[in-house]
């Protein structure tokens, strides 16, 4: 489906195997989780447009450039706060929302608990970021919230993609560019990607 890039990078695929192993730390699981999404934030900069502007330098005036919009990220919790930081060492004048979603264990619906998005959220390029998209319903929630406040140009960053959410997302949400380290095979029968790596939030915050 042409709304699914890959990032394609032999540290994110070693990177993506120290995730998947059970074996691996919070704390290390924690710090792959944010190499990849340096990665990832690189791919997703390469669609951002420009301003020229002049920079003095200690010898002459020259072009340089400043991105034409305000980007805005927005973590999905818990898991997505674990790829803010990086997204804000390369963006650091990005702003940051949050949207509060828990996937309900029995019908797999998202069930949303907070939301707090900039106002000028339309004029934006607004990145969504969620490690995990299994069936696509938390992110097809998180763009129909955004989408309802004005948002325009958007991207979704997640680490492991299902086949099922890209779908979900190409149905519901075709203009949505999703970005990805791993496009999985499939869900198994309670709703998780496998192979996969687990449960996101519980790996990264050790609530397991
Ligand atoms: O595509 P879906 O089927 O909606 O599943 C993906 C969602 O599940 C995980 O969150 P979870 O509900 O486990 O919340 P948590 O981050 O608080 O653990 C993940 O971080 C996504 O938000
Ligand atoms: O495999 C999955 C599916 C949803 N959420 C996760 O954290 N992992
Ligand atoms: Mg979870």
């Amino acid at each position: 489906m042409n709304n699914l890039t890959v990032v394609d990078n032999p540290l994110v695929k070693r990177d993506i195997t120290v995730l998947r192993n059970k074996d691996t730390r919070p704390a290390d699981f924690r710090a792959a989780l944010g190499r990849i999404s340096y990665s990832i934030a690189v791919e997703i900069s390469k669609n951002f447009q420009l301003n020229e502007i002049e920079v003095v330098t200690p010898l002459e005036t020259t072009i340089g450039y400043e991105l034409q919009k305000q980007v805005v990220l927005v973590p999905v919790l818990r898991a997505g706060l674990s790829m803010v930081n990086s997204f804000l060492d390369m963006i650091p004048e990005a702003k940051v929302g949050h949207i509060g979603l828990q996937r309900n264990e029995k019908t797999l619906m998202p069930e949303d608990y907070y939301y707090k998005t900039p106002k000028d959220i339309g004029s934006s390029v607004t990145i969504v970021l969620d490690p995990m998209l299994a069936t696509g319903g938390s992110a097809a929630a998180a763009f129909k919230y955004l989408k309802e406040r004005g948002a325009g140009e958007s991207y979704l960053a997640c680490l492991i993609a299902a086949p099922e959410g890209v779908k979900k997302m190409y149905d519901e949400h075709p203009d949505i560019k999703i970005y990805t380290a791993a496009l999985d095979r499939e869900l198994n029968e309670v709703g998780y990607i496998v192979p996969g790596l687990g449960d996101a939030g519980d790996r990264t915050f050790g609530t397991f």
